[in-house]
């Protein structure tokens, strides 16, 4: 908990506290913003959970509200002093339409900017992501780059043109005057794949997993890579850079930086092993089981099917044809830019990244029994 030795004066904003990420960012302020006098979260569902940080020394304040409607965000960030934006539509399986990803992803965060400026809130730090990046349509590998590798940016799906509409209107907001006359200091941080405790996509393929007698069967090369980064160092990213923002305004305002840790470098399922193995799933196959010609039709069947679908339910299955590009093309990132910026080492190493995300999946499939 907070250090009661430094004064409380701070007011945060989480937008998106409820959500994966989000709750792991609020948890970390908590722990280790020692500034902080109250921490709000803003989210369009707000969890049970929320009740326990209300005993504390910080004052919690719990904000049901959509951050597509401008007045609620306005409302919610007056004399908030920093917002780290998190909240937004996560979805590359057809879930959600691409207006709506569009309105909560794009539309959200102009909102976002446009209540700084009107309420007078200085720091702003955005949760973007790699997709901003890559892979792209034509599926080019980004093999262990930084954020000034060069790489053709061209996306199609509605999620990744989200993100990097967002993005860049949160970079194009830097050095705005806000209410009062003071500039705007911003900032974006670009996660690569997120894991640990609370990951759903995890939850998913290990039901699956189970659904079919405790294997899995390796649909990708084990040669492409998948970057990967643990929610507990994205959360401290995010806190750090927040704590930042002010004294490094000049060398970080406007910037972006990818997310990183000691995490591994492999395929996304033999990543994903590493914490299904020890929850008693197994791989089969050194290779793919299925040419890659027959995974791409039947991820192509699966979009047709949802469109078939879409009048009576809602298909949407892990794999189509986006999240099969994603899983097939090796994106690895390798960079120092955080470290050199604001002092950031992860705070998690890899091995107690895996042990607690382990330990999560043991946990929750006890319960479920
Ligand atoms: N999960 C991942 O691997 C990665 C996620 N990101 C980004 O991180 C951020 C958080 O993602 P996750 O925690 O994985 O997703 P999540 O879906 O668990 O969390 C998103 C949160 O935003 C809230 N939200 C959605 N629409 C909202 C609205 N209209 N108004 C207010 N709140 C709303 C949701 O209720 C949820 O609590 C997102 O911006 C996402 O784009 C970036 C890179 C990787
Ligand atoms: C082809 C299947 C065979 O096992 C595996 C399908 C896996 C996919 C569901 C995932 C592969 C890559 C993931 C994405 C990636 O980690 C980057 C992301 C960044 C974000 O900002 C949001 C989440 C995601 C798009 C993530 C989603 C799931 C995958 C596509």
């Amino acid at each position: 908990m907070a250090d009661s030795a430094q004064a409380q004066t701070l007011v945060y904003l989480v937008t998106g506290g409820c959500g994966f990420l989000g709750e792991h960012v609020v948890r970390m302020l908590l722990q280790q913003e020692p500034r902080l006098r109250e921490l709000r979260i803003f989210d369009l569902h707000l969890g049970p959970w929320l009740e326990e940080l209300k005993t504390g020394p910080v004052q919690v304040t719990t904000i049901q509200g959509d951050v597509t409607q401008a007045q609620e965000v306005a409302a919610a960030m007056t004399g908030a002093h920093v917002v780290i934006h998190t909240a937004g539509l996560v979805d590359v399986f057809g879930r959600a339409s691409p207006e709506t990803i569009h309105e909560v992803n794009v539309q959200g965060t102009k909102n976002v900017i446009e209540a700084c400026v009107q309420t007078g809130t200085r720091f702003l730090v955005y949760t973007s992501s790699m997709e901003v990046v890559g892979p792209n349509v034509k599926g080019h590998p980004f093999y262990r780059g930084n954020e000034d590798t060069p790489y053709e940016a061209v996306h199609r799906h509605p999620y990744p043109c989200s993100k990097a509409l967002a993005e860049q209107l949160v970079l194009e907001a830097n050095g705005r005057k806000v209410r009062g006359g003071l500039p705007l200091v911003t900032c974006a941080l670009r996660p690569t794949g997120i894991y640990g405790e609370g990951h759903q996509i995890m939850r998913d393929i290990y039901n699956q997993g189970l659904r079919l007698g405790g294997r899995l069967f390796r649909a990708i090369p084990a040669s492409v890579e998948h970057g990967r980064v643990y929610v507990g160092n994205v959360a401290w990213m995010h806190v750090l850079v927040a704590r930042e923002l002010e004294q490094r305004a000049a060398v970080m305002g406007g910037q972006v930086y990818f997310c990183y840790d000691k995490s591994p470098y492999k395929s996304y399922e033999d990543f994903n092993m590493e914490f299904l193995g020890p929850c008693g799933l197994r791989l089969v196959g050194t290779r793919p089981l299925l040419p890659y010609w027959l995974l791409m039709l039947l991820a192509a069947l699966n979009a047709l099917l949802q469109w078939l679908l879409r009048p009576l339910l809602l298909y949407a299955p892990l794999l189509n044809p986006y999240t099969l590009a994603m899983a097939n093309t090796t994106f690895t990132v390798s960079t120092n830019k955080a470290q050199r910026h604001f002092g950031y080492k992860p705070l998690f190493s890899w091995e107690e990244s895996r042990t607690r995300t382990i330990r999560w999946m043991q946990a929750m499939d006890s319960s479920a029994q």
